[in-house]
C-alpha cells in the first residue's frame, strides 16, 4: 500500500491591519498559494468587511481551496472611525487584545502549522510561537533602507547623530548608518526620529521591535538586490537568512501569467474603486497627466489641501488626483474657492479612491505626486513613472529621499508644502527635465521586471523561501 500522501505547509500569515501593510502580505499569500502552499491569512474583522465589500477577495481566493480567512479583532470598537493617524492607540490594541486572540488561535489550529509569517512590526508573535516551536519568519513592508535606518537607530543615538537638537540642521549628514553615509540627512530620516526626547513611545516601539526582528527565523522584504545594494549588503550582516522578493505587486504578474490557468490579481483595495477616472484617462493625450495620491493613511491640514491646489492648477497641466472621504485632517474642513473648482473642472479629475496600479501604468500618466508609501514607491517604479515626493511620515521620509538622490527618477519636496514649489516640480518632472527622468525611470523599471521574472533574483530568491518552508517540520 502506498503511503498517505503528505499533505502541503500550513504557513498562517499576520498583517498589521492597515492597507498598506495587508496589500503586500496578501501578494506574498498568494504567490506562496500559486505554489502550493496552505494559507491562513489573519485579517482583523474591520479589514476583512472592507476587503469582502471592495476587492471581492472572498471570490478571488476561491481559485485556491488550500486558502482561508480567520478573522480576530484589531480591539476597536467595530464602529469605531479608526483614524489612519493614531497608531500608538492601535499597538496599545494589539498588546492588549489582539495578542492573545492570536495566541489562541495559535495554540489550537485546525491544520497543523508549519510555519507563521507576520508583520515585521509585530514581533510578539516570535517569542510565542518559538514556545510551541513553530517557527515566525519576520515580514516587514517597507524599503530596505527604512528598515536599516531603523535598526541603526542605537547606533545613531551612541555616535550622537540623534536625538535631533531643537536647532537642528536638517541638511547635516548622517553618517552613523553604514553603507547610506552619501544618502540620509537629518530630515531623511524615519519620522520617529524626529523626537527631542529619546523614550518618545513611538520612536521606542518602532525600534524595538524592529530589533526584535533578529530573533525571527528570517526576514523577508519587498524590494529587489539592484534596487537597495547598499541597505541589503548591511542587513545581510545582521540577518543571514533575508529573502529579497520584491516587487511582490510584479512578482505576482510574472507567477500568474507563467502559471495555467491564470487568475487575475486581486485589487486589495479596502476603498471602492472609482473606474471613471479610467473612462477620465482613455480621453487625455499621452504623457499629459500628473497622478496624484498620499495613500491610506496621509490627512492634509487646510493649508496643504489648499497649496497642492493651487499648485496643481497653476502648473497648467491635467491632473487625477485621490481624494479619500477620510483626507482632511480634522477640523479642517472649508469650501473650495471657486477658481479652483472651474480649474479642475477642465484639466482634472478627483476620485475617492483609484486602480492605482492600473492608472500608473496607464499611457496618458507622466509623473506621479505622491507621499512615497513603500507600496506606491514600487509600483511607480515597476510602471517607470517619476515621481514628485511629498513623504508624510514614518518611513517615506527615507523613500523620497531615494528617489531624488539615490535613483534619480524624481523630486523630493520633503518639509515644504507651498504652492509655488509643487507647481515648479510638477512642470520639471513634466516638462524641462522630463527626458531625463522618463529615462532613468525606464532603466529602473526594466531592472525591476527583470528581478521579478524567470531567473530573476527576487524569483529565484523566493523559490528559495518556499524550498525552506518546504524543509519546516509542521506541528502535529
Ligand atoms: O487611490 C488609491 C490610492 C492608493 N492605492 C493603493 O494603496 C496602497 C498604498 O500603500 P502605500 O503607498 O504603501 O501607502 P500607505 O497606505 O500610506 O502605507 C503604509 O504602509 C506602507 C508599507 O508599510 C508604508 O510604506 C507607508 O509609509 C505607510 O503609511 C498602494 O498599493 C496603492 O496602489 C490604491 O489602490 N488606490
Ligand atoms: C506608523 C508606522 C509604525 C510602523 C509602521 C511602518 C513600519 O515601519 O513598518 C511603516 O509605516 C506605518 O504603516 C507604520
Amino acid at each position: 500500500m502506498d503511503p498517505p500522501p503528505v499533505p502541503p505547509p500550513h504557513v498562517i500569515i499576520f498583517p498589521l491591519a492597515a492597507q498598506g501593510h495587508v496589500n503586500s502580505m496578501l501578494k506574498l499569500a498568494e504567490l506562496l498559494a500559486i505554489s502550493g502552499l496552505r494559507i491562513t491569512f489573519i485579517n482583523s474583522e474591520h479589514i476583512h468587511h472592507r476587503l469582502l465589500r471592495h476587492a471581492h477577495i472572498q471570490a478571488h481566493f476561491a481559485a485556491f481551496p488550500d486558502f482561508r480567512f480567520k478573522i480576530i479583532s484589531d480591539g476597536f470598537p467595530i464602529d469605531h472611525p479608526r483614524s489612519p493617524d493614531h497608531f500608538m492607540t492601535t499597538f496599545n490594541y494589539v498588546k492588549s487584545i489582539t495578542k492573545q486572540l492570536f495566541e489562541e488561535l495559535v495554540s489550537a489550529p485546525d491544520r497543523p502549522v508549519t510555519c507563521i509569517i507576520a508583520d515585521g512590526i509585530l514581533t510578539f508573535t516570535i517569542d510565542f510561537a518559538g514556545d510551541l516551536g513553530v517557527p515566525v519568519i519576520a515580514f516587514r513592508t517597507i524599503s530596505a533602507s527604512s528598515f536599516w535606518a531603523c535598526f541603526c537607530i542605537p547606533r545613531m543615538i551612541e555616535s550622537g547623530d540623534l536625538p535631533l537638537k531643537g536647532d537642528e540642521d536638517m541638511d547635516r549628514d548622517v553618517t552613523s548608518v553604514p553603507g547610506m553615509e552619501d544618502i540620509l540627512r537629518c530630515r531623511d530620516l524615519p519620522s520617529f526620529c524626529r523626537v527631542a526626547d529619546l523614550s518618545d513611545q513611538l520612536l521606542q516601539y518602532v525600534t524595538t521591535q524592529t530589533l526584535q526582528t533578529t530573533a525571527a527565523r528570517a526576514l523577508i522584504l519587498n524590494t529587489f538586490d539592484q534596487l537597495e545594494g547598499p541597505a541589503i549588503s548591511q542587513i545581510r550582516t545582521q540577518f543571514p537568512n533575508l529573502y529579497t522578493i520584491g516587487p511582490l505587486h510584479s512578482h505576482l504578474r510574472s507567477r500568474l501569467s507563467s502559471s495555467s490557468p491564470s487568475p487575475s490579481s486581486a485589487s486589495n483595495s479596502l476603498w471602492k474603486v472609482d473606474r471613471s477616472c479610467i473612462a477620465w484617462l482613455d480621453k487625455q493625450p499621452p504623457k499629459s497627466v500628473i497622478y496624484v495620491s498620499f495613500g491610506s493613511i496621509t490627512t492634509l491640514n487646510r493649508h496643504d489641501f489648499t497649496e497642492f491646489w493651487y499648485g496643481l492648477v497653476n502648473s497648467g497641466r491635467r491632473f487625477l488626483w485621490v481624494v479619500r472621504p477620510d483626507s482632511l485632517a480634522e477640523g479642517s474642513s472649508g469650501a473650495v474657492p471657486e477658481e479652483l473648482k472651474e480649474a479642475a473642472a477642465e484639466r482634472g479629475c478627483i476620485v475617492g479612491w483609484a486602480p492605482q496600479e492600473e492608472v500608473l501604468h496607464h499611457g496618458a500618466v507622466a509623473a506621479f505626486l505622491t507621499h512615497s508609501g513603500w507600496n506606491s514607491t514600487l509600483e511607480s517604479v515597476v510602471a517607470g513613472k517619476p515621481m514628485v515626493c511629498w513623504p508624510f511620515f514614518a518611513d517615506q521620509q527615507v523613500n523620497s529621499r531615494l528617489v531624488s538622490h539615490a535613483w534619480k527618477v524624481g523630486l523630493d519636496m520633503k518639509d515644504v508644502c507651498d504652492r509655488e514649489v509643487v507647481e515648479r516640480m510638477v512642470n520639471e518632472v513634466m516638462g524641462e527635465r522630463q527626458e531625463e527622468f522618463a529615462a532613468a525611470a525606464g532603466d529602473l523599471a526594466r531592472r525591476a521586471r527583470n528581478a521579478a521574472s524567470e531567473g530573476g533574483s527576487s524569483w529565484d530568491n523566493l523559490d528559495r523561501l518556499i524550498e525552506d518552508i518546504r524543509s519546516m517540520k509542521p506541528t502535529s
